[in-house]
């Protein structure tokens, strides 16, 4: 049986970044993944081509919008295999990047195959192929949930793994779900030209979202797409080939119907197949469980990624595994502090989210302040017409940021120095000590910013003291001359 040092259970964004780190520190690894080719569901059916769908579906929502504004006349039907050839040549592109033979030039083995545990130290694949692991790192992502819906197995819904393969542009489209999948696709799909209805189980939208960004942002998607919240989908039936949706709101049950359903009600960890009892490592709620330094149950099998309860993204899950790669070779207890990890919601407006909300400071009895610019003082957003939104800074009293927000076009690149002072512990008012080009996005940080030495300089008694002081300068500097003017008359 072969032996490796490490072995790396799942090649997505986790397990393709702890591979390279181990395999370039000279580590014998191996890296096993259950599909045909490398780079998980970021690649696959996740963050890349959602983001391709999102600004090709954007390029056609502002070509309409444009010709209107500026009178032209646009005519033609949109091809939605055209939309899906940008989808699949910027995956292509990005997949290039994650080709198995870069792992095997670094020195891994790649083994394309379903793992699962024999034992804490023997991984099977596909049942055929045994190996023995000194460590494990489990990386094996999550899948969609399928909510218990009465008759949904008998309609054709979609998820995100299919979504992206439809034969054409649905033209009414029920999104099951009002989280990030389900707006950020609904909103992409509206713009391409179907009606879409999102069915929302909760009370709110965004509402991991600062409460005054998750408002403003629902007041936005409302303008776009029929949502319905305290939405409970009870029945899914399939008649004259459409989807038949049945939902109860507010005690009452009314019926819609759909070319096609996504269902994006939220994802779970992908480790049913792994036999975990196997390897005696446990779970919690769903998720495997790991101390602050990704050690499992059992101290030399790992898991990072969309399979432990932290934040669910590519980042997040990245920087997981730049951290276990030294736990794993060198025995160390490295933790990661995800308080300084942001998100990104790619809608339009985008949203950004750093660190606490302003209920957070709430909930914790956090004297906290609040600075907050809006995108319509801002003038390279009043030059493009895009004032739509705001970014809102929470910082302790002395300043010192807690939490950075922002709902505006473009929010996620330029609310990025946000995420630089936090982690160096900088206060806000060091965001607005900087030279800001004229006229630029980030004007919106440099803005909410200047609220801070504003504060200290003019509302403080600091006017006082000056006013005290130059009405006692002009007195002094005034009177000789008046007793000269006098003398002279
Ligand atoms: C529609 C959508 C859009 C998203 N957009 C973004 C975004 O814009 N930004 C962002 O940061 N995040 C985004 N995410 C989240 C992001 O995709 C995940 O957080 C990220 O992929 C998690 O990485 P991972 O390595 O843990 O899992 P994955 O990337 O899913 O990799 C897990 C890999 O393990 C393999 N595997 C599973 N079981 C086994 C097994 N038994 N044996 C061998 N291999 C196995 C899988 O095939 C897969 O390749 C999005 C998600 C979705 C669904
Ligand atoms: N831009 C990004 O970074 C990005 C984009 C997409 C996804 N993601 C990641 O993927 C994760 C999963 O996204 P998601 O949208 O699937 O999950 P989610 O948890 O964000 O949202 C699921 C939503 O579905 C609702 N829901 C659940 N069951 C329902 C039912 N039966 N009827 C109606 N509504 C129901 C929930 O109330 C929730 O609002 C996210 O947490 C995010 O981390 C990130």
């Amino acid at each position: 049986m072969e032996r490796y040092q490490a072995v790396i259970i799942g090649g997505g964004s986790a397990g393709m970044t702890a591979a390279s780190g181990m395999a370039s520190l000279g580590a014998k690894v191996a890296l096993i993944e259950k599909r045909d080719s490398l780079g998980g569901d970021c690649l696959h059916f996740g963050c890349v081509p959602s983001k391709a769908l999102i600004k090709t579906a954007n390029m056609s929502h502002n070509m309409y919008e444009a010709a209107d504004l500026l009178g032209l006349n646009i005519s033609g039907t949109l091809s939605f295999e055209k939309v899906k050839n940008r989808i699949n040549e910027a995956r292509d592109t990005i997949q290039s990047h994650d080709s198995s033979d870069r792992f095997t030039d670094m020195g891994a083995d790649v083994y394309f195959g379903e793992a699962s545990f024999e034992s804490d130290h023997v991984i099977n694949i596909s049942g055929e192929t045994s190996i023995y692991a000194d460590k494990v790192v489990i990386a094996t992502g999550s899948k969609p949930v399928i909510p218990p819906i009465d008759g949904i197995e008998t309609i054709p819904y979609v998820t995100n793994e299919t979504i992206f393969d439809l034969p054409a542009l649905p033209s009414k489209l029920g999104v099951i779900g009002g989280g990030t999948v389900g707006l950020e696709m609904a909103q992409a799909f509206s713009r391409l030209g179907s009606e879409v209805t999102v069915f929302e189980g909760s009370g709110r939208l965004f509402s991991k979202e600062d409460r005054d960004i998750a408002r403003f942002m629902e007041n936005e998607m409302s303008k776009e797409l029929n949502i319905e919240l305290n939405a409970k989908v009870i029945n899914a039936d399939y008649k004259n080939e459409k989807s038949v949706l049945t939902v109860e709101q507010k005690d009452q049950q009314s019926t819609y119907e759909f070319d096609v359903i996504l269902v994006a009600a939220g994802r779970k960890p992908a480790i049913d197949s792994l036999q975990l009892e196997n390897a005696g490592v446990e779970k919690v709620k769903g998720f495997i469980h790991t101390d602050t330094s990704f050690r499992t149950s059992r101290p030399h099998i790992f898991a990072v990624g969309d399979t432990i309860n932290t934040l669910p993204f590519t980042h997040a899950a990245g920087e997981e595994a730049k951290t276990v790669v030294s736990n794993v070779l060198f025995g160390l207890k490295n933790t990661l502090d995800h308080s300084n990890t942001p998100w990104v919601t790619f809608t339009v407006p985008e949203v950004f989210h750093l660190g606490m909300t302003e209920q957070e400071a709430e909930d914790h009895n956090i004297d906290y302040k609040v600075y907050r610019a809006h995108l319509n003082e801002v003038d390279r957003f009043i030059t493009a017409h895009e004032t739509r939104g705001f970014v809102k800074f929470i910082t302790d009293k002395k300043g010192y940021i807690l939490g950075a927000h922002a709902a505006g076009t473009d929010a996620g690149e330029w609310m990025q120095l946000a995420v630089f002072a936090k982690k160096n512990k900088m206060k806000v008012g060091t965001l607005s000590r900087m030279v800001y080009t004229y006229p630029v996005k980030a004007g919106a940080v440099q803005k909410s910013a200047d609220l801070f030495w504003r504060e200290k300089l003019f509302d403080g008694p600091i006017p006082k003291l000056t006013k005290n002081f130059f009405e006692l300068k002009y007195k002094l500097s005034n009177g000789p001359r008046q007793q000269e003017e006098q003398n002279q008359h």
